[in-house]
């Protein structure tokens, strides 16, 4: 089976199953933020742009010229957590209006992945994103992203796409970025003049490389702004999937960040070799209740092996605990 063929069957199960935000749908008082369709979507954002335009042009003197009004895009899978907090805090300082969508995309998930237990709590998702500074939040139910079912075109995520998270997610990239490509499409159709600056996690630190990638190659008109991650201050880095976690399984998610700072103060006093990586491999595995599924040092322009032109060298980690896949990384140097 080739890879096209691959993803349409898994996509086309997922949609058929997807019904999670409809349901939730009827649950959501009728919020004045949460907008269903990409219709009124459209509509919101245009008005929303032109009605802040109009404040900065009447806000405007001779010394001090109205400057463009801006759009802050946070695409989220919701569940939201200080970490999204910080994002949508981050595109309230910088824009005018700022739009969240809270989306669990079917399309990303493989068989035998959490979509169809990904936490959906959309009302508490809209009073954390309104309170952080969202205008408008979009809750698309699966048929309004995908009305035919699994789209035919979708984004190749190419050779960085297949490592690392693409490994043991297959497809999961193209997925990702096949909606985030939508979401782009969607919005610039819409911003005239007004410039639109999507916010990403360095969490998912692969997925902002890509889509750093896709809008480079599509040319897409959206300005992407990296954010640090986010950590309790245990180290833990926040995570919906953390819900998921028992106490004891909290504890155990530790080893994670603290085996990366550990190998960030190893690169402080020289470089790390392999024997210090293994090491550090088997911190993690040790530990009970953890499996390992990567831990790797890579450049995070090409997620290979740093060479000594790197401009920066990242940890990257990846592991189950228990049932629950974690992600972290952390920057080296
Ligand atoms: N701890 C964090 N710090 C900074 N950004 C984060 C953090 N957690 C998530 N993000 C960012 O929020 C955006 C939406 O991510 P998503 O909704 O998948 O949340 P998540 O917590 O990463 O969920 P998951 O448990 O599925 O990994 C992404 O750009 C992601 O990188
Ligand atoms: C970017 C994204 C919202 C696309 O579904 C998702 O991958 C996420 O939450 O990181
Ligand atoms: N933030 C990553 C989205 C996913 O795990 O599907």
């Amino acid at each position: 089976m080739n890879n096209s063929s691959k993803l349409s069957t898994r996509s086309t199960a997922k949609i058929l199953s997807g019904t999670h935000n409809e349901r939730t749908a009827h649950t959501v008082t009728d919020s004045p933020y949460i907008v269903r369709t990409i219709d009124e979507l459209q509509k919101r954002v245009r008005k929303a742009l032109k009605k802040t335009q109009q404040e900065l042009n009447a806000q405007a003197t001779e010394e001090s010229p109205a400057g463009q009004s801006s759009l802050g895009f946070v695409p989220t899978m919701g569940a939201l957590h200080d970490g999204h907090a910080t994002l949508i805090r981050r595109a309230r300082e910088q824009n005018e209006v700022v739009l969240v969508s809270v989306f669990v995309n079917p399309l990303q998930f493989g068989p035998n992945e959490d979509f169809d237990r990904y936490p959906r709590q959309l009302e508490n998702d809209v009073a954390l994103a309104t309170e952080a500074g969202a205008d408008i939040v979009f809750a698309p139910a699966v048929e309004e992203m995908y009305p035919a079912g699994a789209p035919l075109i979708t984004v190749s995520s190419g050779k960085l796409g297949t490592m690392f998270e693409g490994k043991t997610r297959p497809g999961h990239f193209d997925g990702a970025l096949t909606v985030v490509n939508k979401f782009f499409n969607i919005l610039t159709a819409v911003r005239g003049k007004h410039s639109i600056y999507a916010y990403f996690g360095q969490k998912d630190a692969q997925q902002l490389s890509l889509v750093q990638r896709m809008v480079h190659d599509f040319n897409h008109s959206v300005i992407i702004k990296p954010v640090s991650i986010v950590r309790e201050d245990n180290g833990l880095a926040l995570s919906s999937r953390n819900q998921y976690l028992s106490s004891e399984e909290r504890e155990n998610a530790l080893v994670l960040s603290r085996t990366l700072a550990l190998l960030r103060e190893k690169e402080i006093t020289g470089r790390i070799s392999e024997s210090d990586l293994d090491m550090a491999r088997e911190k993690i595995n040790s530990t009970p209740g953890i499996r390992l599924d990567y831990l790797e040092v890579v450049d995070p322009m090409t997620f290979e092996t740093p060479t000594e032109n790197s401009q920066q060298v990242l940890a990257l980690v990846a592991a189950y605990v228990g049932e629950t896949r974690l992600i972290d990384n952390m920057e080296l140097h």
